[in-house]
């Protein structure tokens, strides 16, 4: 229990409000206090820069010392670090405001997190009520790529004439239409046109891959949003979960899909209570089916219009920096019109630093992180962004070369890596004795056991009224008893309720450690994977909560990758920009502003994907606070060229930098021209293509 907030006086309101301009006062307040009487919904627009994430937290501060009550709120964030990262803000505002002791405790707020992990907990909540076993386990992308390949051979459809589409890409279409919530036929049209022809077959894979996932009682993460859109979908049921909540708050709500808002209006049709925070100009996430449609339509979803209040002042960058992302993103097609503005004014445009091609944009953009530590900015306040991971390539050796310690955001995940899928596994299979995918998993890393082996086991454990059981009656082949039998003793053990959480992970970490060493040279670098396993598990409280929590939305990176240095350490931050979403760095470099690149020439196709990309460049320009350097390499490498192509092509400034606007931006080339200098011109055509013969060779 926590100790109920102190009523404000009128000394803690003026402390209260203190910081906030008006705007942010203005969308504090709404609907609070006096304004109790507005029942509207409130839309706030926030530019790059203008506070969003204080005013989120002001404004639930405001109604907790208002008299909310903070079990009875919602607030849907992008990941759990910004659920956390909100909660913690609130309380520090309400200690500042209310003059709190440091030991009084906080309010918490207990239903904060992503639309997916409240989505698991509604879905746990009502599974009874909607035909579920409660018992259900999460597959996340890779599980679900998996599970859908294995449907797509068993239905015979890895052996068409024509090729099928890719697991991969099945698992995409099937997604997206979930999302979208728009037909087959149309999300084929529109987004893979090269697949129409299997619609039918399609269709057949689809219901399969439904059939299958009912069937081992697991959900992938598009369920976790459609069961509980469907939950919604039951008007007593809708009345009940919605009445459970006074507010229902949702940030960055530029990045929801249809299912999402049809959530969000199913919970509150009145608007009352309701709060969306976003800005149209950063919508980045189209390609997992979000659409910025529903923050340009949201002000007249609901039975009353919404209230809109725009935030435009700036807080973060220099005025070059702002004015220079303000001409990239005034030629959009459409948007909340907003003049963003700052107060911090600075002799320092925006850079457009040219290069010959990407090892000098490497070697550039080290030795200027090196400089501005020189002159007092550590590492750890810098920051190189890119579109693709695999951009950031040269760039790494680089730094390794020059002992430069980086972490990097958006590559290789911790969870993808294989022997954290195996510690996972092993939990979800005693979770759920019906997943088959964790089931392949884990009965493969036996010695002794291979596909068919598992095979049998699993179908014998499909088959049996209890599977549990199954799998102790289950007779391995010889070469596998002994194995075979510590293995059986582990999953008693991880079935047994008197077991509790983390000492379970101990046991399983116990048993995979011998499998680790037979199985992998470099155990020893994996093994710290495991080791950072366990110190997670400690803060769940319990192995449901673990499996669900690192499936939705797992640690970003691995000790898979080179050199992460300790935390306490100062060290350079590598991320795509999808990664840096919501960030700020005091420098910040773009590699490859180029076109082909940004735009990625794989999302020239519409004019939609264009516009989205024009919103990335924005989004990466809009993180930095006092110095931005945007890097266009002369020679770049492409994915897609015709044949014959060296795959390195000469590259154009991005259009979205157009002669219009280069005024805002300094113009560097690096280095500098100089007489007979090998890089001062293009490089003649070589006499002799190597690579080509290379290639040529084989065919
Ligand atoms: N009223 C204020 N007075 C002074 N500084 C402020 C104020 N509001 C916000 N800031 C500062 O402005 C910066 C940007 O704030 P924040 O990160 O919340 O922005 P944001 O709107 O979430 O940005 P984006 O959408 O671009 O990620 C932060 O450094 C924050 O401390």
């Amino acid at each position: 229990m926590t100790d109920p907030v102190p009523a404000p006086t009128a000394d803690t309101s003026r402390n209260f409000f203190h910081d906030l301009n008006a705007q942010q006062l203005a969308a504090v307040q709404h609907g609070v206090g006096e304004q109790a009487g507005d029942t509207r919904p409130l839309l706030v627009i926030a530019g790059a820069g203008s506070g969003k994430t204080n005013t989120l937290a002001y404004r639930v501060a405001n109604l907790i010392r208002s008299g909310a009550d903070p079990q009875r709120m919602m607030l849907l964030t992008f990941s759990r670090r910004a659920a956390q990262e909100m909660e913690q803000r609130v309380g520090g505002v309400l200690q500042k405001a209310l003059g709190l002791a440091p030991t009084q405790s906080l309010p918490s707020l207990p239903w904060s997190g992503t639309f997916h992990s409240i989505g698991a907990r509604i879905l746990r909540e009502y599974a009874a009520r909607i035909g579920l076993d409660e018992a259900f386990t999460i597959h996340d992308r890779g599980d679900a790529e998996d599970l859908m390949g294995m449907v797509r051979h068993d239905i015979g459809l890895s052996e068409t004439k024509n090729r099928f589409p890719l697991k991969g890409t099945c698992v995409g279409i099937y997604s997206r239409v979930l999302n979208t919530r728009e037909p087959l036929h149309k999300v084929l049209q529109t987004v893979y046109p090269w697949c129409a022809q299997w619609e039918a077959e399609l269709k057949r894979l689809f219901g399969g891959y439904v059939e299958a996932k009912q069937q081992q009682n697991v959900v992938d993460y598009d369920d976790l949003l459609l069961f509980w859109a469907e939950i919604m979908a039951e008007p007593a049921l809708a009345q009940e979960i919605g009445e459970r909540f006074d507010h229902l708050l949702v940030d960055e709500y530029q990045d929801t899909n249809r299912l999402q808002s049809e959530i969000i209006l199913s919970m509150k049709p009145t608007g009352q209570g309701v709060t969306v925070v976003g800005d149209d100009a950063q919508s980045i996430y189209s390609f997992r089916g979000a659409t910025v449609r529903n923050i340009l339509d949201f002000p007249h979803q609901f039975a009353q219009p919404a209230r809109i209040v725009t935030l435009e002042r700036n807080y973060r960058s220099t005025q070059p920096i702002l004015a220079a992302s303000n001409a990239v993103i005034e030629q959009a097609r459409e948007r909340h019109a907003k003049n963003l503005w700052t107060e911090k004014p600075s002799a320092h445009r925006a850079q457009l630093v040219l290069v010959p091609d990407e090892a000098m944009q490497a070697r550039w953009v080290a030795d200027q992180v090196l400089q501005q530590r020189e002159a007092g900015s550590t590492l750890k306040s810098q920051a190189v962004l890119f579109r693709t991971s695999t951009h950031s390539a040269a760039l790494e050796l680089e730094l390794a070369r020059r002992s430069i310690p980086f972490v990097k955001f958006g590559g290789l995940k911790f969870l993808e890596a294989a022997h954290v899928k195996d510690v996972m596994a092993v939990l979800r299979f005693a979770q759920n004795p019906r997943g088959r995918m964790a089931g392949f998993r884990v009965t493969q890393l036996i010695a002794g056991i291979g596909q068919a082996t598992a095979t049998r086991l699993l179908d014998a454990m499909a088959q049996a009224a209890d599977p549990a059981t199954a799998l102790q009656a289950f007779e391995p082949p010889a070469q596998a008893r002994g194995e075979w039998s510590q293995f059986v003793t582990l999953y008693a053990q991880l079935r047994d309720p008197a077991v509790a959480w983390p000492a379970d992970l101990e046991l399983a970490k116990a048993w995979y450690l011998p499998q680790l060493e037979r199985i992998h040279d470099d155990a020893h670098v994996r093994k710290l994977d495991v080791d950072q396993l366990v110190r997670l598990a400690a803060g769940y409280g319990s192995r449901e909560r673990f499996l669900t929590e690192l499936t939705l939305d797992p640690p970003q990176s691995t000790s898979d990758q080179s050199g992460i240095p300790h935390l306490d350490e100062d060290y350079l931050i590598l991320s795509t920009i999808h990664s840096a979403k919501g960030q700020e760095w005091k420098c910040v470099h773009v590699l490859n502003v180029v076109d082909g690149c940004i735009p990625s020439d794989m999302a020239t196709g519409t004019s939609d994907e264009i516009e989205e990309e024009r919103r990335l460049l924005y989004v990466a320009m809009t993180r930095a606070k006092d110095h931005l350097y945007l890097l266009v390499p002369h020679r770049f490498y492409v994915t897609q060229q015709g044949a014959g192509g060296d795959r390195h092509m000469y590259a154009a400034r991005t259009r979205f930098i157009t002669d219009g606007t280069l005024a805002n931006f300094e113009q560097v080339t690096w280095p500098q021209a100089q007489e007979g200098s090998p890089t001062s011109a293009r490089p003649a055509t070589p006499v002799l293509q190597v690579r080509d013969r290379a290639r040529a060779a084989w065919r």
